[in-house]
């Protein structure tokens, strides 16, 4: 164990979630008792449009907030995107860069996604860059090689490792229920740690690495105790305040 690697369960609430929905906020904050906080941190991504209003009733917890992507622009002309600056501005500390489903339905390319982890570096925000394989490659036994391309492309090689979290999410395992077995998210982990010590000596030991894909409060012990996962994404089960803190409750 590393201690320098203090465990992340992020919640990514990715396009739900209206006003009423704050409410799980306030549960969630109040769940996060003194006994997980002393062990964890807890991360809220809701959309942009619930950022300041959930910014507002966080203040004075533990629980942080974040966005789910970011330009890689500072401002400019750019209609209907968010920049990092105004995440930050409405209390954001961190930002999902480079999500699956940016990279499938935006056609973001590493470099793009590179960007915007600069971006948020110079923002002031936490970028959490996102990689893993979709089932195809994997099956074609492209797991490794996808993973290393994505790393060496999308990670900005200069950021300190404790302003950076990398979360590997194999896209098969996204929302489907499926995951894969505690020996392959170890060999995965393993695998992207060693690729991220290639980007500067130390970073691969120092550098939080999430596990996301189908995370529930069923397999979130057996997932959470892999060698080399630092925390979760958590996707649809963020959106309950119960299944979320149930997640986290693994790190008890
Ligand atoms: O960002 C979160 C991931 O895409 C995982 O989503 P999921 O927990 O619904 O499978």
């Amino acid at each position: 164990m590393n201690f320098a690697r203090r465990p992340l369960v992020a919640g990514n609430w990715k396009m739900n979630g209206l006003h009423a929905a704050l409410s799980e906020i306030d549960a969630i904050a109040t769940g996060f008792d003194a006994g997980l906080r002393e062990k964890i941190d807890l991360l809220i991504c809701p959309p942009a449009t619930l950022l300041a209003a959930a910014a507002a009733r966080l203040e004075g917890t533990d629980v942080a907030l974040g966005g789910q992507d970011c330009h890689a622009q500072v401002s400019g002309a750019h209609t209907g995107d968010v920049s990092a600056l105004m995440l930050a501005d409405a209390g954001a500390r961190f930002v999902i860069v480079g999500h699956s489903e940016r990279r499938a339905d935006h056609g973001e390319s590493d470099g793009l996604v590179l960007a915007k982890a600069r971006a948020a570096l110079s923002a002031g925000l936490m970028p959490i860059v996102c990689i893993g394989e979709t089932r195809g490659e994997r099956d074609a036994g492209q797991a490794e090689s996808v993973v290393a391309a994505q790393i060496a492309g999308s990670l900005p090689p200069e950021a300190p490792p404790e302003r950076l979290v990398v979360a590997y999410e194999p896209v098969w395992a996204i929302g489907t229920g499926l995951t894969p077995t505690p020996q392959d998210v170890a060999r995965m982990h393993g695998f992207a740690r060693q690729r991220i010590e290639a980007l500067g000596p130390g970073k691969g030991a120092a550098t939080r690495i999430l596990y996301g894909g189908s995370v529930k409060p069923e397999n979130a012990r057996e997932l959470l105790r892999v060698s080399d996962v630092d925390g979760a994404l958590v996707g649809g089960a963020s959106l309950k305040a119960k299944d979320f803190l149930a997640i986290a409750a693994a790190y008890r």
